[in-house]
């Protein structure tokens, strides 16, 4: 494996979260550390409110932590500024969430060459393309989100968010809003694309079947990030 391999993926130190409410604050994320190597894929679970989106908010540089340390791909995202860290999100960071959040004036092809194109990068249109048919729905490309199904959405977001080269892919819910077989169907390609790519996975979720496919189990608690953990069930 060369260094740039043994990079992990994501190195959260010491993370605190406090979000305002009101004249209080809320402790979202308490003092949480956290190793993911390329292509392991670590799954946290946690009840309501236990901060798990605060947390995958914070890893994949949507939110400043109050305190605390991140590297994406070995690199410190506090030393970045606004334009780095968004520069950072587009290039690096591949996210998949409950609402699919698909641009609905695009089509599937569109929505998933969207962030190569934002950077330039030839011949977006066809690497769009092949990444629809690795998830199955190169006969969708030309359609817009809304005449597609919630699994075909996802795939076209999972698609989306693995296409160039991401180290890392922050799924927050990925499979709320879907029925089982098309939950078995988005976990499988989430799984089978992030090894192929070499990608480091956190999911945030209730939903057990997750703990399958999962190299590591974490629970969160009321902020607290639990290493206690289990292997895949
Ligand atoms: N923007 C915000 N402003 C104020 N408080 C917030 C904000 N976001 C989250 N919180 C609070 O932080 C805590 C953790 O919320 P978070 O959404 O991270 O939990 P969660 O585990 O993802 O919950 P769920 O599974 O319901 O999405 C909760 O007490 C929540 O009310």
């Amino acid at each position: 494996m060369d260094i740039e391999n043994t990079t992990p993926a994501l190195v959260l130190e010491s993370v605190v979260k406090e979000h305002a409410a009101g004249p209080s604050r809320v402790a979202a994320v308490r003092d949480a550390s956290l190793h993911i190597a390329r292509g392991e894929i670590v799954v946290v679970c946690g009840e309501s409110g236990a901060g798990k989106s605060s947390l995958l908010q914070v890893a994949g540089c949507l939110q400043s932590p109050t305190r605390g340390a991140v590297y994406v791909d070995g690199c410190d995202v506090a030393g970045l500024g606004v334009n780095g860290s968004a520069d950072l999100r587009r290039r690096r960071i591949g996210f998949v969430f409950q609402e699919y959040n698909l641009m609905s004036a695009l089509t599937a092809r569109e929505n998933v060459a969207l962030p190569l194109e934002l950077d330039g990068v030839r011949r977006a249109d066809r690497q769009a393309h092949a990444a629809l048919q690795e998830v199955g729905i190169a006969d969708l490309a030309g359609r817009f989100p809304e005449e597609m199904s919630g699994g075909q959405r996802q795939r076209v977001a999972i698609a989306r968010a693995l296409i160039g080269p991401r180290r890392l892919v922050i799924a927050d819910e990925p499979t709320g809003a879907l029925d089982s077989a098309s939950s078995r169907v988005v976990r499988e390609t989430l799984v089978e694309r992030a090894r192929q790519h070499g990608a480091g996975v956190l999911v945030g979720t209730h939903d057990r079947e997750w703990l399958s496919v999962a190299d590591r189990v974490l629970e969160m608690s009321d902020g607290v990030l639990s290493h206690a953990t289990r292997g895949p069930e």
